[in-house]
């Protein structure tokens, strides 16, 4: 397999977990695994699914409807596509946003063969005219759609064939109750540990013909912000550097001056990060602060800062999610280098 390299073009940001371009998602289908077993990580939600996935095979059934939810990055959408693969079944890719009439719904659903998938990415972004006609679907396989217009308007029934939802979503909190209560497996995907993007970049590094030592390795699986597609992109960074700077082997040397030259610091943080951190100890003195009132402050959207910059502070214990708003931790002055305040009442709420 051939893959293109990314050459130097300037992305937002680096550690964004956003896919950057078109470009950048052909080479994520390319490094994309294609079963369970190729999978890495998130092993309690690799088991359920094996065991799921087994049983709705010998039983010759659709597999329950699934929910993926989790940060940007950590592998929904390959997942819907193993979940397809793995059960031997047609995948059908639509997203929340693009289905926007009952009718588009309808024609994806009437179209689907017995214990097909159907993936609907940002499932939470579902309008609520498209969301009511999924409800008998996914309940008893059917769907009322209307004929005509005006008084000769009628509404028939329609029976689909068995199939299985699977749906992705950033915030699983955004679904609506009857939605969600019509999923029979939720998986909640962790941020990755080191060791695990360690494996995920290895084998990326493999599929990319890119000579890396093991240290080398682990220093870009290290700060990938527990994402694997962070990793890949960063894996792609480095092994342009060391191809330009060094010889090609991308080792630890090479590593750690591609990702300082990236701005990625060595607890994996990037500039946005670092900038949520500062703002939030030098002008909000360390908090608690709203959401609304960082946002501002750093020229981010909201929903950016709580899908996709603050969710990995948080699991890092940098930052604190509390009822009165965000708190800086002492980890987070400590990797500022900046003093905590003497009377630090306010970094433990709790206490008071
Ligand atoms: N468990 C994993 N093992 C190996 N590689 C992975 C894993 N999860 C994700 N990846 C890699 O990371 C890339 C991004 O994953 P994916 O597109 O599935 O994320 P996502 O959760 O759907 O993100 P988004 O919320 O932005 O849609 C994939 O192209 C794949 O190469
Ligand atoms: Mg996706």
């Amino acid at each position: 397999m051939t893959i293109q390299t990314d050459d130097f073009a300037p992305t937002p940001r680096v550690v964004s977990a956003a896919p950057a371009s078109p470009k950048e998602e052909a080479i994520e289908r390319a490094l994309r695994p294609k079963l369970l077993d190729e999978y890495v990580g998130q092993q309690k939600v690799r088991e359920q699914l094996e065991i799921f996935i087994g049983a709705a095979k010998k039983r010759n059934e659709a597999l329950d409807h699934v929910l993926l939810f989790g940060p940007p990055g950590l592998g929904k959408t390959t997942l819907s596509h193993i979940i397809a693969q793995e059960l031997g079944v047609n995948l059908r890719q639509t997203s929340g946003p693009v289905l926007e009439k009952p009718k588009d719904l309808a024609a994806l659903l009437t179209n689907l063969e017995a214990n097909d998938v159907l993936f609907i990415d940002e499932i939470h972004r579902l309008s609520p005219v498209v969301e009511e006609i999924l409800y008998p679907a996914l309940e008893d396989y059917q769907i009322d759609i209307m004929i005509g217009e005006g008084p000769a308007a009628r509404s028939i029934k329609l029976d689909l064939q068995p199939f299985t939802l699977v749906g992705a979503t950033t915030r699983a909190g955004m679904l609506t109750n009857p939605l969600r209560d019509r999923f029979g497996i939720v998986a909640r995907l962790e941020f990755y540990t080191a060791e695990e993007l360690g494996r995920i970049v290895k084998r990326s590094a493999g599929l990319l013909n890119a000579p890396m030592d093991p240290e080398g390795g682990f220093e870009i699986a290290r700060r990938s912000r527990g994402t694997p597609r962070i990793a890949n992109r960063l894996l792609r960074r480095v092994r342009d550097y060391a191809e330009v700077k060094g010889r090609g082997t991308i080792t630890l040397d090479m590593a750690n001056r591609a990702l300082a030259m990236l701005d990625v610091d060595p607890q994996g943080f990037d500039l946005m990060d670092r900038k949520l951190l500062e703002a939030v100890i030098h002008r909000f003195d360390g908090g608690p602060v709203g959401l609304d009132n960082i946002a501002a402050s750093i020229g981010e959207e909201r929903d950016t800062i709580e899908d996709v910059i603050e969710p990995y502070l948080i699991q890092q214990g940098f930052l604190q999610r509390t009822p009165r708003g965000r708190i800086a931790t002492l980890a987070a002055y400590r990797h500022l280098g900046v003093a905590p305040p003497q009377s630090g009442d306010h970094l433990f709420p709790d206490a008071s």
